[in-house]
């Protein structure tokens, strides 16, 4: 039995605090970050639900050895001045909800890697914090990323003395200021560089065992892009959906996106829009993956140019749109 830590004796009213979550990214794009990296990722049993035993030697002397200089040099390839994409887009958008929101102090925090959800916790605890909503930066609820963060945070206030009271935003796929952000950024894209004969919609995969276990993850997908293409006034057949990102031997959701774009390539298909509306930020698996890797792809296959429509990052419909969210979560609690 640990002893609970002590608390700081508090003076003033308490303060509410808004803590974004992301997934978290190397510190450099050198073999030995990424390696770092990849080892805390894939340890979480809500990333890669299989037994120790069977795992550990597979990611120890298999996975982290043969994967992580690969990955290095592709992360090297999208690498900022600032720092990784995924960070960088994720620290301006803090930012800017913290101007949109002055009542409430605003954190960000990776769930693998910097800054650790325990430590950005313990500074807030520290500044007089008593009140915490929890915004996961996925509109769609998965176990593997929204759940994650879940876990790592009663982890650490677990162990606290005096809990904060707790709000915690598990999706937000169906949000209308989200889907009026996501709306505006494919009509300005539209507007600059003409609408392509097919939108596609990519989404990150999952295992297919999650969704037979329940995960809601997939259904959310599909209920966010209907209905982001009946705003749109697309019809059938002029957007598509896919998964992207898959990891292992295992079946994962379907349809693949690489495969939808080699159909698509071979029905002649010249000018593809490509958004990724399950991405807050953009990071390594939509400027990688899909903007450089999938572009060539599409064009080796025979098609023509893929546009990749970039995530919506700091950019003034996702700040509204989160700090909208973030004020309904915040009802009901008296802001000091
Ligand atoms: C091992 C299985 C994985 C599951 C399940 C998974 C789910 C999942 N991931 C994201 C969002 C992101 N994933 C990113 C990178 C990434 N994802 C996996 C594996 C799984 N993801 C790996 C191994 C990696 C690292 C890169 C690689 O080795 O290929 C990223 C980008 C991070 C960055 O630094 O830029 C994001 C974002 C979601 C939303 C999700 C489930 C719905
Ligand atoms: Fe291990
Ligand atoms: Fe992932």
């Amino acid at each position: 039995m640990t002893a609970f830590r002590d608390s700081p004796r508090q003076t003033g009213p308490g303060r509410t605090a808004l803590l974004l979550v992301n997934l978290g990214t190397p510190e450099a794009p050198t073999r030995g970050a990424v390696r770092r990296y990849l080892g805390e990722f894939l340890h979480d049993y809500r990333v890669v639900e299989l037994s120790r035993w069977l795992w550990c030697p597979i990611l120890h002397f298999a996975i982290l050895p043969l994967r992580s200089g690969k990955v290095a040099r592709n992360y090297a390839s999208i690498w900022m001045d600032e720092g990784s994409p995924l960070l960088v887009y994720s620290r301006r958008l803090a930012e800017q909800l913290q101007h949109a929101l002055p009542e409430v102090t605003v954190r960000l925090a990776m769930r693998y890697g910097r800054p650790a959800i325990a430590d950005t916790l313990r500074a807030l605890e520290a500044e007089g914090m008593t009140r915490l909503l929890v915004l996961p930066l996925y509109p769609q609820y998965s176990a593997s990323t929204s759940a994650s963060v879940f876990d790592a945070v009663v982890r650490e206030i677990g162990s606290w003395r005096r809990l904060p009271e707790l709000r915690f935003v598990a999706d937000y796929h169906l949000d209308s200021g989200w889907l009026d952000a996501l709306e505006s950024r494919i009509r300005e894209h539209w507007d600059l560089h003409g609408r392509g004969e097919r939108l596609l919609m990519s989404f990150h995969g999952l295992p297919k065992r999650f969704e037979t276990a329940g995960d809601p993850y997939p259904r959310q997908c599909e209920a966010g892009a209907r209905a982001l293409a009946a705003r749109l006034g697309l019809a059938e057949g002029e957007w598509l959906l896919g998964y992207q990102s898959r990891f292992g031997r295992e079946p994962w959701l379907g349809p693949a996106t690489d495969e939808t774009l080699r159909c698509l390539a071979g029905e002649g298909v010249k000018t593809l829009d490509v958004v990724c509306p399950g991405f807050a930020a953009d990071c390594l698996e939509t400027l990688e993956e899909i903007a450089a890797q999938n572009a060539a792809l599409f064009r080796a296959a025979g098609g023509g140019e893929l546009r990749y429509i970039a995530a919506l990052n700091d950019g003034p419909g996702h700040v509204a749109a989160l700090a909208a969210l973030a004020r309904r979560h915040l009802q009901g609690w008296r802001h000091a």
